[in-house]
């Protein structure tokens, strides 16, 4: 039966395929004692052959599809199936202990694990625990007889259908194959979303219940521009959906035209229309989609990206690429913005309660010194290869952006020293995402060279809402009077000090702020690669002085987000 759920719509476009659940299976069992324990030791062989078999399908279709570095996790999988220590541990507890052998499975991979995760100066040792989990629940399921997902293997169109994506579900889906996803929760700035839009592949999340409405293999539709969802369309419903996705890939084309045009408003103005991305796989989206710069890359995927911490090497290599493939445009690079929803296992981090308002992004940066540095100079070296900008994300205080900045003085200091050539323009700017700090812009101003602010996190920590909770999704309101304050003090402040401002937030690319902004003056607007040329084209309609008058309506007389949606419709009709 036909059943329409409305999400948060999350990434444009729209798509019609069979739901795949991305969903962890009941893998919950009772210890029981055994009689035979060759035949259970027998029972245990073979799920220990069944995972290995399919790890090594796995690894195979995600080299194929994501490449090697991605599919190397699963080589430390199949090693510690293969490990005598492992197997044989729970082979012996079974034939000793008279147990069945998912409890056996539990006890040694619960002691390899704790072992593991006690090594805490061990960050490699640390991981291991990590891996052995995953394996040791390959293992149960094969066990006990139920599939687990194994999105790698995706070999066909679907609609991935999960409770929540983390950001790294989201960089295994296979573009090819996947042609949207649909969450339980989360909201439009979550990382999986961002991820989504950087990736092309329309979303919607928090839908609270998509999986539990829906089973594996039953047709969804997908509007990634609307946040509908419906399970078991109608033919009627099917066409509809595909015209209109036919009517949007037109709209598309039409923008493709203004892909090598400048950003320029109906009077004449030029701003700068710039592009976020994660790693460098993103710039083939910047090119594509004609960005004039990246505003944003968000360097913390290199991290989450690799096994352990990328060295000063791996680092400079991926910095010169994005650098010199979009020399002489400007690439800000902002520094490791770890914590929050973003996570590395080999830099276990402790439980918060809030980890949003916890140890995160330059508080780590500053405490971890020995990691800042190495990745300010994998920048620095990098500077020479094009016009590098550096920002820190999560400042909070004057100190903590000088003591940045120190730090980045004494690395550049000692690669002179050392003769290595460094870029002779390189500005050294902050996210504008906390509160306190945008209301000291003025302040603030004095020491950067720019501002980028970061709406995303802005805005949660203005409204008290989290942004990745779909509950409180109603308050995330991006033209709320007070978040259109802070944003014209921050602009105002910078162009006082003859600096710059810009937005890399997801704000930056909205139809409805950007008008807003425009009348602000902000300088340059960084969005999602696949904003870009929505973004140009809106921008060409509009004239500075309406917009400026607008801007003055939104921050000075209006109450409300909805009194901004009803004022922007008005001037921009
Ligand atoms: C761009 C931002 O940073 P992130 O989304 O990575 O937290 C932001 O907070 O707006
Ligand atoms: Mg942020």
């Amino acid at each position: 039966m036909t059943k329409q759920l409305k999400g948060i719509a999350a990434s444009d476009g729209i798509a019609t395929a069979k739901a795949y659940m991305l969903v962890q299976p009941d893998l919950s069992f009772n210890q029981s004692s055994i009689k035979d324990a060759d035949a259970e030791v027998q029972r245990l062989h073979s799920a220990l052959k069944q995972s290995t078999e399919e790890l090594q399908l796995i690894r195979d279709k995600a080299a194929e599809s994501l490449g090697e570095e991605e599919a190397q996790v699963f080589d430390a999988h199949m090693m510690i199936l293969a490990d005598p220590e492992f197997t044989g541990a729970i082979e012996s507890k079974v034939k000793d202990d008279k147990i069945n052998a998912e409890q056996a499975l539990k006890d040694v991979s619960d002691t390899f694990i704790s072992m593991f995760e006690a090594m805490t100066d061990n960050p490699y040792m640390q991981e291991r625990a990590a891996d052995i989990r995953d394996v040791s629940t390959r293992v149960l399921a094969h066990l006990l007889g139920r599939a687990l997902p194994n999105p790698a293997l995706i070999d066909s169109e679907v609609i991935v259908v999960a409770h929540d994506l983390t950001p790294s579900d989201t960089a295994q889906l296979n573009k090819k194959y996947v042609k949207a996803f649909v969450t339980d929760i989360g909201g439009r700035t979550a990382h999986s979303a961002i991820m989504a839009r950087s990736l092309e592949i329309p979303a919607v999340v928090g839908t609270k219940s998509i999986t539990e409405d829906v089973k594996d293999g039953q047709m969804l539709t997908v509007d990634g521009l609307t946040g509908d969802v419906t399970i078991d369309p109608t033919d009627d419903q099917v066409k509809a959906s595909q015209k209109e996705a036919a009517d949007y890939a037109a709209q598309k084309a039409e923008w493709a035209t203004l892909k090598t045009a400048k950003s320029i408003t109906a009077d004449g103005k030029h701003f700068t229309i710039a592009a976020n991305i994660g790693t460098p796989k993103d710039l083939d989206g910047v090119l594509a989609n004609g960005a004039e710069a990246v505003g944003l890359y968000r360097s913390e995927f290199l991290y989450m990206d690799s096994a352990e911490l990328p060295t000063e090497d791996d680092q400079f290599e991926a910095y010169k690429q994005v650098l010199e493939t979009m020399s002489p445009k400007q690439v800000v690079v902002r520094t490791m913005d770890i914590g929050g929803d973003k996570h590395l296992p080999y830099l276990p981090l402790p439980e918060e309660q809030n980890p949003f308002l916890g140890y995160r992004a330059i508080r780590i940066s500053l405490d971890r010194d020995d990691i800042f540095r190495t990745q300010l100079r994998a920048l620095l070296r990098a500077s020479a290869y094009g016009k590098l900008g550096i920002m820190f994300p999560m400042i909070a205080t004057i100190a903590e952006f000088e003591a940045a900045k120190k730090i980045f003085e004494e690395e550049k200091a000692k690669l002179v020293a050392d003769g290595v050539k460094i870029g002779d323009d390189i500005e050294l700017g902050m996210m504008m995402e906390i509160p306190a700090a945008a209301v000291l812009a003025d302040q603030f101003a004095k020491h950067v060279d720019f501002f980028s602010i970061g709406t995303n996190d802005l805005i949660g920590y203005t409204m008290a809402a989290d942004r990745g909770n779909e509950r409180v999704s109603y308050l995330y309101q991006p033209y709320n009077p007070s978040i259109l304050r802070l944003v014209k003090h921050i602009i105002d402040a910078a162009h006082k000090e003859g600096k710059w401002a810009g937005m890399c937030g997801e704000a930056a690319g909205d139809p409805v702020m950007v008008p807003i902004l425009l009348g602000m003056g902000l300088d340059e607007y960084s969005m999602s690669a696949s904003s870009v040329l929505k973004v140009r084209s809106l921008m060409k309609k509009l004239s500075t002085e309406d917009m400026k008058k607008l801007a003055d309506k939104a921050v000075n007389e209006s109450e409300s987000n909805d009194d901004n949606i009803k004022l922007v419709e008005e001037f921009t009709k």
